[in-house]
């Protein structure tokens, strides 16, 4: 039987939020940022394991208790230098570690989006569990593009019919995800589609909402702590 595995690349040291803390530690409603991501992906049923993907000299981790997660959860100590780097160590050491079977699928989801729901997470799975290449959460864009130049000059108006914001999870089969990975070291790739696509596939977009939003700046990270708030006073 297929079986699903999830990974967090989480090895990042969160420039662009101006902390000496990696962004994934900071303190958001009452736990570490990568708590949150942890709990959401943990609680599914479906999945049978979640890696956690550190940069080799971690100190932060260990810091905390974790045990409510037992031995569904597995910490790798394997980060790479980019997200994508991260992300292969991972999906290769995780293979050592546990059975992942070549046509597994595994879900690769950011430290930094917290606010993932368990809603969006299932639609994501069922969407794609019958898919030949897998997909993502993403969003339509939604405001006015514009293009511009070095002086912050507007340039062009570009259209944004048919661009998505891709979110995370991304969810492909492990043989696809480590093949496309493996091929893709030398380029500079955000995300796993990406990686995928340069194989010559077509990922399918699964609609998702503004609230699985990636903490990068800080005020990203106010309304990351708003949107969890508000979900526990419900
Ligand atoms: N070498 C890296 C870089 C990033 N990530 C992880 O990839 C996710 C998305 O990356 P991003 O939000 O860009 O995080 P950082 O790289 O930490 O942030 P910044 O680019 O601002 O430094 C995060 O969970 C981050 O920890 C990782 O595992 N290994
Ligand atoms: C994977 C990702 O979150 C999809 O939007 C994003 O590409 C990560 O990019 P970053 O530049 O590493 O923040």
């Amino acid at each position: 039987m297929t079986k699903y595995f999830a990974l967090i690349p989480a090895a990042g040291t969160g420039s662009r939020m101006g902390n000496e803390l990696p962004k994934q530690y900071l303190s958001l409603a009452h736990k570490p940022m990568i708590y949150h991501a942890i709990h959401t992906l943990c609680q599914s049923q479906w999945i049978s394991r979640v890696f956690i993907v550190l940069a080799p000299g971690d100190t932060e981790w260990a810091q905390y208790d974790w045990s409510e997660f037992s031995d569904k959860l597995m910490v790798l100590y394997c980060g790479g230098v980019t997200r994508a780097e991260s992300v292969r160590n991972g999906l290769a050491v995780g293979q050592e570690k546990a059975v992942i079977n070549e046509n597994d699928w595994v879900l690769i989801h950011d430290a930094a989006r917290p606010c993932l729901t368990t809603v969006q997470l299932e639609k994501l799975m069922n969407e794609l569990m019958n898919d030949k290449v897998g997909g993502l959460l993403a969003i339509p864009v939604a405001d006015t593009l514009k293009r511009g130049d070095i002086h912050n000059r507007i340039g062009s108006t570009e259209s944004r019919e048919n661009l998505w914001q891709a979110q995370t999870p991304q969810m492909f089969r492990y043989h696809l995800l480590i093949d496309a990975l493996n091929n893709a070291t030398t380029v500079n790739i955000t995300d796993d589609a990406s990686a995928v696509e340069r194989l010559g596939f077509h990922p399918k977009l699964i609609l998702s909402d503004v609230c699985n939003l990636k903490v990068t700046y800080p005020q990203d990270f106010a309304l990351a702590e708003l949107i969890l708030q508000e979900r526990k006073i419900q």
